[in-house]
């Protein structure tokens, strides 16, 4: 079973405007077409351009089959469809070069949904009131019932639609018309609000701030420390000094709540942990106050171009109780990260008395933290 692809793209964009047709524009640094062909990379793709456009094509697309559209969209698609008439395809997926967004999962659609039907054809829902207007104002309205706004890729088996087009006299809006006008049943397939035809000047902004929704780099990543009591009369937990009657052991200040968050930071980023940025071995970090890691992690977050959204730090242990410290602790992490207060949480737990916590031979605490770059 072979399936192509046809990306139509001999239109002028008229209505797009523009030095060159939309097509050939940038959209993120690249023109428009190739990320259209890149949405349909592992199919055969057969790219329909205008003769003027033979240059661009040619620099643009190596390996791809290039045909010559017509004076209209059905033309074009005729021209595309003939060329592949003898190739022994059986499916072939129609779309509009000037759809850039169409995603992978939009096109497995209808790809699966040619297998229980001749065609198959993705549309939204209409859910907008309709009216009819003339002259600026409303003259009627219109139910919506029933009514979708089309997409493409439009899918069909290859046969059914060469001998649609074959037999098709004029213009059409879409294949699905086309495939209409021979009595082909076609399916309707959820579309996606972000697969956008690129028509007005304006929707190349939108197709950017899509594109650059779609690149945002959202990192989790967890930390989890433990630290044993040993003698002494305070304990360091997320930068606040708390009375304790026992201390906690560490080549550092032992601040295992910072030690979790800070680890969480260096996970979001697969950058290791404290240990590879600080080794117990080096004497240098022996007794350091923990805000020196802290702050390494953070700031190495932004050097990667990260903005930390939030974090949550949580605290296991019988005694000391956090409660009465929380807040401090929130505002001294968030002092030490350069974040709003509120994108800091901390919390406590005990651990029922089980286990080396709940012994009070010790102090756990695990962190998450969400790193954002835009
Ligand atoms: N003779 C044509 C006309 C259109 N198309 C393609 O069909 C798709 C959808 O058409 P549309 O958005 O209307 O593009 P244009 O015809 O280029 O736009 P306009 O009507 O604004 O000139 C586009 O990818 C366009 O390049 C084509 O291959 N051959
Ligand atoms: C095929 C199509 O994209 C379906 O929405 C559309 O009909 C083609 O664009 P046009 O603006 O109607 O020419």
């Amino acid at each position: 079973m072979t399936t192509a692809a046809i990306i139509v793209a001999a239109g002028r964009g008229t209505r797009a405007g523009g030095e060159i047709p939309k097509q050939w524009q940038s959209l993120a640094g690249r023109p428009v077409l190739a990320h259209t062909l890149d949405a349909f990379a592992g199919l055969r793709r057969v790219l329909v351009i205008h003769p003027d456009d033979r240059a661009r094509a040619n620099a643009l697309a190596p390996g791809v089959e290039i045909v010559t559209g017509g004076a209209t969209r059905a033309q074009s698609v005729r021209n595309a469809l003939e060329s592949l008439a003898e190739s022994g395809v059986d499916k072939v997926l129609i779309h509009d070069g000037a759809r850039p967004l169409v995603s992978p999962a939009q096109i497995a659609r209808i790809v699966d949904a040619l297998e229980t039907s001749p065609a198959a054809a993705p549309a939204l829902a209409v859910t907008d009131a309709l009216w009819k207007g003339a002259e600026g104002r409303v003259i009627g309205t219109q139910s919506r019932e029933g009514l979708w706004r089309a997409q493409t890729p439009q899918g069909f088996r290859f046969t059914g639609i060469l001998a649609a087009h074959r037999a098709f006299v004029g213009d059409a809006a879409d294949d699905v018309e086309v495939a209409m006008a021979a009595g082909l049943p076609v399916a309707i397939v959820p579309g996606e609000e972000t697969n956008l035809k690129l028509t007005f000047p304006g929707d190349f902004a939108r197709a950017e701030a899509i594109l650059k929704g779609a690149r945002m780099d959202i990192r989790l990543g967890n930390g989890f420390d433990v630290h044993a009591f040993t003698e002494g009369d305070h304990v360091w937990l997320c930068g606040v000094k708390v009375p304790h009657g026992k201390a906690l052991l560490g080549h550092s200040d032992a601040d295992v709540g910072m030690h979790a968050l800070t680890d969480a930071i260096y996970g979001a980023l697969a950058m290791g942990d404290i240990g590879r940025h600080f080794p117990p071995s080096d004497p240098q970090w022996k007794g350091a106050a923990s805000h020196i890691f802290l702050q390494h992690a953070i700031d190495m977050a932004r050097e990667m171009g990260f903005a930390l959204m939030n974090c949550d730090v949580t605290l296991i242990c019988e005694r000391p109780k956090i409660g009465p410290h929380a807040e401090l602790m929130r505002q001294a992490l968030a002092t030490i990260m350069g974040v709003a207060v509120e994108r800091v949480s901390v919390k406590a737990t005990t651990s029922e008395r089980l286990g080396f916590t709940g012994r009070e031979e010790g102090i756990a605490a695990l962190a998450t933290a969400t790193l954002v770059r835009p």
